[in-house]
């Protein structure tokens, strides 16, 4: 029997209330890396799936990237609790071998790979949403990290509507990392972690932002533990006429990278 905490079951079922995350009569595909948060994910929502007045359907789909991955177990948990599974096999590392320039970012080229197979499958399999395991620490290390690297302010919004018509959501989007962690070790579910990175199978320095915007922000909160709900409110709380715009309407609008 898993057990889900109270906490995580609070946080994501208002997170779904506030931005009507799903819908009756909802087809959702979830990217499942195998990894604890979108372990984390496929769990809760096969609780929102007994427990719920509404009706939806949900499935998992692990996308690998050629690398020779064993995931046969991820397929076995699955099963095991009832939850839809597909593995989609494809060529992305090899392709990210001719494409990758040397010190580029590999892990946005695999993310825009990864997520171009996981909305070809969903379109093509009559599916309306696409569910990831993003988490509040992923926004805030994504807001940090294009604030200071990349000269841009934006991060992960919990919902939006992609080009192609796709509704990509993120229920676990209030959730702390490190709660969607003890979900894992206190189930004792074997999970996907970073050695999984297919960046580290390339012979090009690893990028170290992200660890840095990580250990920056733990440093933080260390001195105040109550950043994280700062943050979380600015993020609803934009005063855009104090930035260095000449126009309002310069202001871009578009939601993927
Ligand atoms: N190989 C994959 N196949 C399908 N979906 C994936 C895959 N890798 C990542 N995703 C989806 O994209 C989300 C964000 O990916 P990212 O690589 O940032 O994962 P992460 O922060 O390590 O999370 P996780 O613990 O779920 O792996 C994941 O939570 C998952 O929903």
């Amino acid at each position: 029997m898993i057990e889900l905490s109270k906490k995580i079951s609070t946080i994501i079922g208002r997170t779904n209330a506030e931005y009507g995350l799903i819908k009756d009569g909802d087809r959702i595909l979830v990217g499942f890396s195998g990894g604890k948060d979108s372990l984390t994910l496929i769990h809760a929502l096969n609780r929102i799936k007994k427990v719920a007045p509404y009706k939806f359907d949900f499935k998992a789909v692990t996308v690998t990237y050629g690398m020779g991955e064993q995931i046969e177990f991820l397929s076995n948990h699955c099963k095991e609790h009832g939850i839809e599974h597909e593995i989609i096999d494809t060529q992305i590392f090899d392709l990210a071998g001719e494409k990758i320039r040397k010190n580029s970012s590999f892990c946005s080229f695999f993310s825009r790979m990864r997520r171009g197979y996981l909305y070809t499958t969903a379109l093509e399999q009559g599916y309306n949403k696409v569910a990831l395991g993003h988490h509040l620490d992923d926004a805030m290390e994504s807001f940090f990290m294009n604030f200071f690297y990349n000269g841009t302010m934006r991060t992960m919004p919990p919902k939006y509507t992609a080009d192609n018509g796709l509704e990509v959501i993120r229920p676990l989007i209030f959730c702390r990392e490190r709660q969607l962690r003890a979900f894992a070790n206190t189930n004792e579910i074997r999970v996907i972690g970073d050695e999984a990175c297919p960046g580290l199978r390339f012979d090009v320095k690893m990028p170290h932002a992200r660890a840095t915007t990580k250990e920056l922000l733990a440093k933080l909160e260390e001195e105040n533990p109550k950043i994280f709900v700062s943050m979380k409110s600015a993020f609803s709380n934009i005063q855009l006429p104090t930035f260095f715009y000449k126009d309002l309407k310069d202001i871009k609008l578009d939601i993927e990278d």
